[in-house]
């Protein structure tokens, strides 16, 4: 959570948007990141490395470098804050006490993780690490090695998972961002929900909470900020106009925010709409409605 959130409304959705748009940048960058990296497939799969099964770890190199990294962040209390979601589980508890947060949340079970995890790793690494893993084909070649996945391997393991985890909990943190904008939209009007939450119509809630025209600015801007940010620039800091397609595959950020994370994020405010009356009485709900 922002530093100062306690201190501005929590539901304003113009601040919740602003949050938003900032986690724009640090996803942009840190693809960028992985992108310096081949695509590394062995990374993704299950068993590949001796030296885990030998520690008995039998997940991915990429969710034993979760494990180990969420184990040590949930020690420092990173997963009690209502916007961190752990891709793991059972993580140890927490060395110092728990900051109090405001409960702006209804208590919900959604958690959008194993989605992101799966599309990130089967979608998204392969298409942002094309070029590198190209750059990696053209050395070989001319090295006289040949074997198609050693194209895709550069080696380097640790670097690429590194890189894979501030991307994944970036991406996490956008996504489940999502319920902050669903209360928002219901507080601001709970009559309009409460119908097609209680009839469990999935459509009608997707209907009131989908904004067409925020859709487009945002691929828009997320266009020209990635247009930007992959741009290389000399040492006087003019941009390099060398021919080269820059740090990133642009096109590809793009298709990422729309097939992925705004779907993705509309998912759980759905979700978490249609927990939203859960364990409230009728006359509690009625109440609500009225308001
Ligand atoms: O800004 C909103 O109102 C949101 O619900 C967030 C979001 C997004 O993922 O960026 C999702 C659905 C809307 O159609 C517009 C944007």
């Amino acid at each position: 959570m922002q530093a100062n959130y306690m201190l501005e409304d929590p539901l304003s959705l113009d601040r919740i948007r602003s949050i938003l748009t900032r986690l724009e940048d640090t996803i942009i960058f840190s693809l960028i990141e992985r992108a310096q990296f081949a695509h590394n497939p062995k990374i993704y799969e299950r068993g590949v490395f001796k030296e885990l099964r030998d520690l008995n770890f039998c997940g991915s190199w990429l969710e034993w470098f979760l494990k180990e990294t969420e184990s040590f962040h949930a020690k420092a209390r990173r997963y009690t804050s209502p916007d961190e979601y752990p891709f793991t589980a059972d993580l140890p508890a927490p060395i110092i006490p728990p900051l109090k947060y405001p409960a702006i949340l209804y208590p919900n079970t959604v958690n959008a993780n194993p989605s992101i995890l799966s599309f990130y790793t089967r979608s998204i690494v392969p298409r942002i690490t094309m070029r590198a893993s190209l750059a990696l084909a053209g050395v070989k070649r001319s090295k006289g090695i040949t074997g198609d996945d050693e194209y895709e391997d550069d080696g380097n393991y640790g670097s690429a998972a590194t890189i894979d985890i501030e991307v994944l909990q970036a991406i996490s943190k956008r996504v489940h961002y999502g319920k902050f904008v669903s209360e928002s939209k219901f507080v601001q009007n709970p009559a309009a929900f409460i119908p097609h939450i209680q009839s469990g119509d999935i459509d009608a809630l997707a209907a009131l909470i989908t904004k067409p025209e925020v859709e487009r600015k945002l691929l828009q801007r997320l266009r020209k900020k990635a247009t930007l940010y992959a741009q290389d620039f000399a040492s006087d800091g003019e941009p390099l106009n060398n021919g080269s397609k820059g740090k990133i595959d642009v096109d590809g950020v793009v298709e990422l925010y729309e097939h992925y994370i705004i779907p993705l994020t509309k998912e759980v405010e759905v979700e978490y709409l249609l927990q939203r009356l859960e364990g409230l009485s009728a006359e509690e709900i009625e109440k609500l409605a009225k308001r």
